[in-house]
Order: structure tokens, then sequence, then C-alpha cells
């Protein structure tokens, strides 16, 4: 277990700006009419959480290139408004630290959930835009990173907190960052699945210490046991979705609510093109995203 910068717990939740405008009006709403609202903010998520007093403030982002997700979550309840990103792609840094910085967030960790084929990270390059801004990666991965997370690992923006499942299978050292259980923290739960499980399908199998006998596993015990209601963000989407919940993905996966044996079947028979960047993208991820030299000059 390695240790991660854990800040003060703050007793007292801020009201987001987004709760405090739905409750402005001075004349109270009957709960019909507030209902809507409510599943509205669930629905597009930039400020989360009930049971988190609403200080999760919550962004997903897209990289078109590679249908690749980055996810921005921030504690806006403290102070310092800590913030971490999930899977940063490098041909997005400077709009995501713009973001960041427009929104008055102090970033504290750029995160990724395994070591990607098909992008380059932009951990390293967020690294050398923003001082002491660290690098998270699973220590399974063997990649360049400040720290390296295991299983059950607990990673903390201010009062808010990612907990650590390993879910390998599309690699070796994929993880699935959930967000925590217990007072404060967001209801309903959120798990970044990666490339573990995409919506209505999953990661890849065949290359990178792939196993569909172990993604299999992994996403039965390790997401399919979350809280129903729990959203599902996933690394990629090449269908148009942006979310999804573990209720529908236990309904309605294609190939996860199969046995194990016709899954693996399933996976053996994708046929999917090796990506197209993977030559150049493995190399780079395995030292973050940045390669001294760089290829083109070796
Ligand atoms: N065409 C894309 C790569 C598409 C792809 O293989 N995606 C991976 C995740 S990124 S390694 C995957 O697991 N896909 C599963 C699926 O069912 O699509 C490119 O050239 O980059």
């Amino acid at each position: 277990m390695v240790p991660l910068l854990r800040s003060f717990r703050r007793l007292i939740p801020h009201l987001s700006a987004a709760a405090a405008a739905s409750s402005s009006s001075s004349a109270p709403r009957p709960i019909s009419r507030l209902l809507p609202v409510v599943l509205a903010m669930a629905a597009y998520s930039t400020v989360s959480g009930a049971g988190a007093g609403g200080r999760l403030l919550f962004r997903q982002l897209f990289e078109k290139e590679s249908s690749t997700y980055t996810y921005l979550l921030a504690d806006v309840g403290d102070p310092e408004k800590p913030a971490v990103l999930i899977d940063p792609v490098d041909r997005t840094v400077d709009r995501d630290l713009n973001l960041i910085k427009e929104l008055g967030l102090k970033l504290i960790y750029a995160m990724n959930t395994h070591v990607h084929a098909d992008h380059v990270t932009g951990t390293g390059l967020i690294k050398t835009k923003v001082k002491g801004v660290k690098s998270v990666i699973a220590k399974a991965g063997r990649a360049k990173a400040d720290h390296f997370i295991e299983h059950g690992d607990k990673i903390y923006f201010g009062n808010l907190f990612l907990e650590v499942r390993a879910t390998p299978g599309h690699t070796a050292g994929c993880v699935t960052y959930v967000t925590g259980d217990g007072h404060d923290q967001p209801v309903p739960r959120m798990a970044f699945t990666g490339d573990a499980l995409i919506i209505r399908a999953c990661g890849r199998t065949d290359f990178q210490g792939g196993s569909s006998d172990q993604l299999y596993e992994s996403v039965h015990s390790q997401i399919f046991t979350l809280p129903k209601d729990t959203l599902v963000y996933p690394g990629h989407d090449y269908k148009g979705f942006t979310v999804s919940t573990v209720e529908e993905e236990l309904a309605y996966n294609p190939r996860l609510t199969k046995d194990k044996e016709t899954f693996k079947t399933i996976m053996e028979n994708l046929n999917l093109a090796y990506p197209t960047m993977i030559d150049v993208a493995l190399p780079a991820n395995l030292v973050c995203g940045i390669q001294d030299p760089p290829p083109s000059e070796v």
C-alpha cells in the first residue's frame, strides 16, 4: 500500500452552485416539481452526490480521435478545490488544464486506469505544465509514475476519495476507480471502469497480457457487485453512449451477461483491427507519455 496525500477532512459541506441555484426561489416547490431538477443533475452529473453535500464537481470530457473519455473530479467543498484527472489524453491536455484553471481547481493527481494502446496519455505532459501534480498508475502496469496503486488503496482529493479495484483482463494492470462508500461521499457511487467495462461492450483481450477469463472474473467480482445504481463511466465509447449503470450492464451487456465460456468465444471472435497508434502509444505510455528522446529522433 503506497501512501497517497490525504487532505484534511472538512466537517461542514458547502452547497454547490447548482444546488444553490435550484433552491434560490423563495416559495417552496412541490416535490413533483423538484424531482426532475434532481434527476437532471444526476443525469448530466456536472455536480453530483447528495451524500457528498454537493461537494463533488464532475466533468466528462471527450477526445474524438481515439474516442477516449477523460474525467475531472474535484472536491469543491474544500477551500483548495483539489482535483484529479482520470485518463487524460496528450492531445487534449491544454483544453483540460484550461478548464481546471477556469473552474479555480487545484489539480493534484493525473491518473491512468491502465497503460493505453490507442492514444498517448496526457499525464507526463501535465506534469511538465503544472507544478506539483503527481502521476498515478497501478503497480501491475509496470509503467513509470509518481505513485503506484494497488487493489484496496484509497486516493483522496480533499474529503472525497476514489477506491482502487483491480480489474485485469483487458491488460494485466487495469484498475477501476470507484467513488467512496460512506459518510459524505457521492451517492450514487460512480465507477470509472477504463477499458474493463465499456457500455454494452468491454475491452478487447487479445494483447498486453489480456485474458478473457480474467476479464470476466474482474467485471463480475469487482464491478457487477457494486450497488445497482452505481454509474458506469467507461474509458471509451464508440457508439455515442456517455454513462450507464451496473443494473443496465447486468441486464443488457451483450458480452458479459453470457456465461464465461460463451463470453470467451465472443472475445476470441471479435476480429478487431489493432489500434492504429499502438506502436507509438505503448512505448510512450510506459514512460508516462514523455519519451526522451522522442521516438522519431532514435
Ligand atoms: N479503432 C481504434 C481501436 C478500437 C479498439 O480496439 N478499442 C479497444 C480499447 S482501446 S485499446 C477495445 O478494447 N475495444 C473493444 C471493442 O469492442 O471495441 C483505434 O484504431 O485506435
